[in-house]
């Protein structure tokens, strides 16, 4: 299955204001599990629609390898059936009148799969997902986790080489959301389909997905593996929005004073750098110490108040006052302070990230951050 192509895709609905989506271009890697990713109304399920042909788009180009599926310009739209897709989204539909089996092999009835093959297709997509024993029952008379997970059995029975999901664990409990989590990347790392899918959970995305679409405004913000968004993301946007908790962001502003102001100072003079308009520092890169002797020489440090020490079970988040701000640090080891003690925190400078008054990451910051490579010798 070659990689899914939008390009200068745009979708203003009729009546709607400004576009749904804007100008995106977007490569969904053959064999990729894509999240797509951003706050609600950022248009993520218009994207999916568009892939899955429930939409058409205002303008632009979608293709699979070189077959269109939509070119507004050529006058190409290729209708849902003939698109070899499958599709689950949040209301997930299914027909009221037929059981759970029923359900499972409607697909495979439309594909006239012979009745024996559809039987243990429709068997084995259920135990999948672990509504077997449901088969004989209709629809009402199931939980709203059990129809989602139907839904996600009816569309794996048929095999498709594209799943197309929109939030197709919303309505499980934390716990089955969980194990589907796990159940979905396995199937995918089974069936080698290529799956796209929406979700404003950014755990979600983060366990899941081997490549990170996010979205803001209908516009494409970063599209990145996980771990190279989380580490080094594009602008303020992401930055924000990835990681839990959330990235501490400092604002230098006009006059910078207090903590925005030493960061500041930090930040140019080791990097030489004019235009920076905020950093950041993940709670898991903010580091805590009793003296200042043991904070690297080429760190940047600021004496801190400890205001509160949050136990997880696991890890410890500690909320310190630097000067004038509150900076949330996360660590794994017991950080045995209470609220009043006088620490220092500290960061590596490559674990800091800079951004400039449009919000896009300052290269410049990264390259003068990073440790200095060690000359071949
Ligand atoms: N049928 C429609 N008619 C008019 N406007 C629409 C329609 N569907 C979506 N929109 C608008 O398009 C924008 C993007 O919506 P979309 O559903 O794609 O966002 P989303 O990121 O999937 O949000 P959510 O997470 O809440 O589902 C929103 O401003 C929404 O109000």
């Amino acid at each position: 299955m070659p990689a899914i192509t939008l390009s200068g895709v745009v979708k203003n609905y009729t009546g709607g204001g400004r576009a749904a989506v804007r100008d995106l271009d977007l490569v969904i890697p053959d064999g990729s599990f894509t999240c797509l990713l951003g706050p609600s109304g950022c248009g993520k399920t218009t994207t999916l629609r568009m892939i899955a042909g429930l939409e058409q788009p205002t303008r632009g180009e979608i293709t699979v390898g070189d077959r269109v599926l939509d070119s507004v310009e050529r006058g190409v739209y290729v209708p849902p059936e003939k698109r070899d897709m499958g599709l689950v989204f949040q209301n997930y539909a299914l027909w009221p009148h037929l059981t759970v089996r029923g359900n499972t092999e409607f697909g495979l009835r439309m594909r006239r799969v012979p009745a024996e093959r559809r039987r243990a297709r429709a068997q084995e997509a259920l135990e999948k997902v672990r509504v077997a024993d449901c088969m004989d029952r209709y629809p009402s008379q199931l939980s709203g986790g059990q129809q989602q997970r139907v839904a996600l059995a009816r569309m794996l029975a048929v095999d498709p080489d594209v799943l197309l999901l929109d939030e197709p664990l919303s309505n499980l409990d934390a716990r089955l959301r969980l194990e589907m989590r796990t159940e979905l990347k396995r199937i995918h790392e089974e069936t080698d389909a290529t799956v796209v899918f929406v979700t404003h959970d950014q755990m979600e995305a983060m366990t899941m997905a081997t490549h990170i679409a996010v979205m803001s405004e209908g516009e494409l913000q970063q599209v990145a593996p996980p771990m190279e968004m989380y580490e080094r993301p594009a602008n303020r946007f992401v930055a924000e929005f990835v990681g839990s908790p959330p990235m501490n962001i400092v604002p230098f502003g006009e006059e910078p004073e207090g903590l925005a102001g030493s960061l500041l100072r930090y930040v140019e003079k080791r990097a030489g750098l004019s235009g920076a308009a905020c950093a950041g520092v993940r709670p898991e890169a903010l580091r805590l110490a009793r003296s200042r002797d043991e904070v690297p020489g080429t760190a940047w440090a600021d004496e801190a108040v400890v205001e509160t020490v949050l136990p997880t079970g696991s890890s410890w988040t500690v909320q310190l006052r630097v000067m004038d701000t509150d900076l949330f640090a996360v660590t794994h080891e017991d950080p045995e302070a209470a609220p009043g003690d006088r620490l220092h925190c500290w960061a590596r400078p490559e674990r800091l990230h800079v951004f400039a008054g449009d919000g896009s990451r300052m290269g410049a910051w990264d390259d003068a951050a990073a440790p200095v490579q060690k000359a071949a010798s």
